[in-house]
């Protein structure tokens, strides 16, 4: 059977990554509405409701305006935004943490943020495991590529050439720490430091923790072999050996191509750690995600059609 698949947004920066990620699938007939009409509420409104999957890569207000919208029991959606992250009823599209049957089985999938996804993945199964405690005030610091602020932001790097570094977030309270918190379990909110730098695609998540002055936290190695256990099973997700000599560096390339995978590393000693998570922001940050929740809600493997590894 072939599943209706409305892409609301179509035309922003995730949208159009959905689209390609989707148009060469047969399981899937895509729907996007015209330019003239993709804003059009009454449009929008007749595709959501006709859709078996509405994939809303869209602006916070306006994803709970799609939602709200949406009057029939059958269409189930992938919301890109951060609208329903936290919020009752909603699944977080995080199948590796969550479970598979999960999302397979879920309405409603909010697709997890960006930066979460390599804060989430680095700590939750360390948290979980009592290797580390939920007690510790962590700080993640992190690097994005500027398509992670959409074509606003897409214009400003490519119309200003000379911003090579942008922190941000620096009032705290970025929008994307209450789910870093809610799905880790952490008993504070993480001290969260996001900056973009002058590359189109790519994130680097690091979080470095000072194990040695940590009661019961566990070394370097220990975090690595539950890390590599974890991950053990998923298609998406690589966890980098433990060598004996760390490599001399880690690069962020601008010219790197789409990639819906996920590579958590893990360096250090006894006193200090640094987990470090890879992934493209668009890819398993954002559509790549995206298509591995509708590829379960469909009754399909997670990593069918998705892009292949850097
Ligand atoms: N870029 C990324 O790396 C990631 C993005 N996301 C999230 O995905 C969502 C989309 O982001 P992104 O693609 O980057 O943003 P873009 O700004 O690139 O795209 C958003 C699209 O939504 C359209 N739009 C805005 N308001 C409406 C409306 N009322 N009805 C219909 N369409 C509308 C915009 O049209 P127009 O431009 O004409 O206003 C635009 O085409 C956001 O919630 C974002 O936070 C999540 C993870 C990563
Ligand atoms: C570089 C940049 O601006 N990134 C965006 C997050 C991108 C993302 O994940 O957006 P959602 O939370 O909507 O999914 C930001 O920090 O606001």
């Amino acid at each position: 059977m072939t599943l209706s698949v409305f892409v609301d947004g179509a035309a922003g920066t995730t949208g159009l990554e959905i689209r390609q990620r989707l148009a060469s699938r047969k399981e899937f007939s895509l729907v996007v509405l015209s330019d003239e009409n993709r804003k059009d509420l009454a449009a929008r409104q007749d595709a959501l409701n006709a859709s078996d999957v509405a994939i809303l890569c869209l602006p916070d207000d306006a994803a709970r305006e799609a939602v709200a919208m949406i009057d029939n029991q059958t269409t189930r959606v992938i919301d890109a935004s951060t609208a329903h992250r936290v919020a009752d009823g909603w699944t977080y599209g995080f199948p590796e943490l969550i479970g598979q049957d999960t999302v397979a089985n879920a309405k409603r999938v909010s697709n997890p943020g960006c930066y979460p996804t390599g804060f989430l993945a680095l700590l939750t199964p360390l948290l979980r495991a009592n290797l580390l405690p939920a007690s510790w005030p962590y700080s993640v610091h992190a690097i994005s590529g500027y398509s992670g602020g959409g074509n606003a932001l897409i214009d400003r790097f490519e119309s200003d050439h000379s911003i090579a570094w942008r922190g941000y977030g620096l009032a705290l309270g970025h929008k994307h720490v209450p789910e870093m918190q809610q799905y880790s379990g952490l008993d504070h909110a993480p001290n969260f430091a996001p900056a973009v730098v002058d590359a189109h695609r790519g994130m680097v998540v690091e979080i470095p923790v000072p194990v040695g002055a940590i009661e019961g936290a566990a070394d370097a190695k220990a975090l690595h072999t539950v890390l590599s256990d974890f991950y053990a099973d998923a298609p998406l997700v690589q966890v980098a050996d433990f060598g004996d000599a760390p490599p001399s560096e880690l690069l962020l390339r601008k010219d790197a191509r789409p990639w819906d995978g996920l590579s958590l590393h893990v360096f250090g000693d006894a006193h200090n750690v640094r987990l470090i998570a890879r992934l493209d922001n668009l890819g398993k940050g954002a559509s790549g995600a995206a298509v591995q929740s509708l590829n379960l809600m469909a009754g399909l493997p997670e990593q069918t059609g998705l892009t292949p590894s850097a």
